[in-house]
């Protein structure tokens, strides 16, 4: 039986006040070739019920971070609490309240869904009558009695959700459930984790589309390169990123001098080739006045509204490359910035911009700064 001695607070935070709760977790994987930091003293805060997105891109560490949560790879240092509980020490005390999908689950391919299950509920204690109740959660009964192998890949990664729930846990962790799934598979395994939440569960699920999860979570927690970047609910996270994050896509006639206009009236430019995306800016029609008053006509002024993807750029602008570029595991996507295309020219985005104003001409150059 758990001994229960309540954790004391630490850091201001109680950790019994949340399903999942790391405070400094640090994961140091070594080989011969050195040494690299996979989880960099990382505070997660999952509350209890609700979806919670752990996400981040490949290599962020969240697989680790999971793994450590589970007592499959061992911390460094730093603490970690599940239902406030400390782990790994208390582990077998709340592992039952704990469903688990880290790799990909091992099923019979011959035997029927049904068939494999009862075989799993038999192996953890779980009752038999367990395996109709779970079939039925994740909406598998009409197939329970076809044979593993003739499964689509989201009819499997739903088997194993359904595997994790046969001994009915408080927690779920899903670490990146819908890799290679197709957008039916994705949306059904989205509305199963809506359901789980709905129905009381607290779900943390991993993954690195920051957009595919910002759909279904409550809380969400962005790490990049092992470190926590943003936490909090989904609609305050974009709510903090504000302006900055907000873009506005301007498709003009003449791209080469809208790009010189907006370059030289000092706002925040990207150029994808098809658009100029303008960062920072309240008012769109303040974009189509300012290239009107010289003459340049838009096609196309769009505002683009913050995602969660979004954020993790702005929030990992300006970080360098990994310590070793391209291959880099814990390498984050950086935000395409501008680089000026020179009139008369296809813009070149490998070339870094020069250093004087890279939208001037010479002929147009007497035209810059006027209004
Ligand atoms: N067993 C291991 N030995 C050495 N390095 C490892 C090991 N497992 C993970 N890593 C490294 O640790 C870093 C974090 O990997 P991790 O799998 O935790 O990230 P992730 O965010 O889950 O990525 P993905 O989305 O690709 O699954 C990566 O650089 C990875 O290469």
């Amino acid at each position: 039986m758990t001994t229960a001695t309540p954790p004391p607070p630490s850091g201001g935070i109680d950790p019994r006040e949340f399903a999942v709760c790391t405070s400094g977790l640090r994961k140091t994987y070594r080989s011969i070739r050195g040494s690299s930091v996979a989880v960099a003293n990382l505070d997660l805060h999952v509350p209890y019920g609700g979806v919670h997105g752990f996400l981040g891109p490949n290599g962020s560490g969240k697989t680790t971070s999971i793994r450590m949560l589970l007592g499959l790879a061992r911390a460094d240092s730093g603490t970690m609490h599940l239902f406030g509980q400390e782990v790994p020490k208390a582990l077998p005390d709340v592992i039952g309240r704990v469903g688990a999908i880290v790799e990909s689950p091992k099923f019979f391919p011959n035997f029927t869904a049904r068939r494999n299950l009862e075989l799993l509920a038999t192996a953890i204690g779980a009752p038999d009558r367990a395996v109709g109740q779970v079939l039925a959660d994740v909406g598998l009964s009409d197939r329970a009695k076809s044979k593993y192998r003739t499964y689509s890949l989201g009819m499997k990664q739903r088997l194993a959700i359904a595997a994790t729930l046969l001994k009915d846990p408080d927690l779920l962790i899903f670490d990146e459930p819908t890799n290679g799934l197709d957008p039916a598979g994705i949306h059904e395994i989205r509305q199963t984790m809506r359901q789980l939440a709905e129905a009381g569960k607290t779900v943390l699920v991993s993954s690195h589309i920051l957009g595919e999860v910002e759909q279904v979570a409550d809380t969400v927690s962005i790490i990049g390169r092992g470190r926590l970047l943003a936490e909090g609910r989904v609609a305050d996270i974009i709510g903090a990123a504000g302006a900055a994050a907000v873009r506005v896509a301007v498709r003009p006639e003449d791209h080469a001098t809208a790009a010189r206009l907006l370059y030289e009236a000092g706002l925040d430019l990207t150029d994808d080739r098809t658009h100029l995306l303008v960062r920072g800016v309240d008012d769109a029609s303040e974009i189509a006045r300012r290239l009107g008053h010289h003459d340049v006509w838009v096609n196309e002024l769009v505002t683009v509204k913050a995602g969660l993807e979004q954020v993790f750029l702005e929030l990992t602008a300006g970080e360098g490359p990994g310590t070793t570029a391209g291959a880099d595991p814990l390498a984050v996507p950086r935000p395409q910035h501008a680089v000026p295309p020179q009139p008369d020219q296809q813009p070149d985005l490998a070339t870094p911009p020069p250093p004087s104003n890279p939208y001037e001409t010479g002929s147009a150059g007497a035209e810059g700064g006027t209004r």
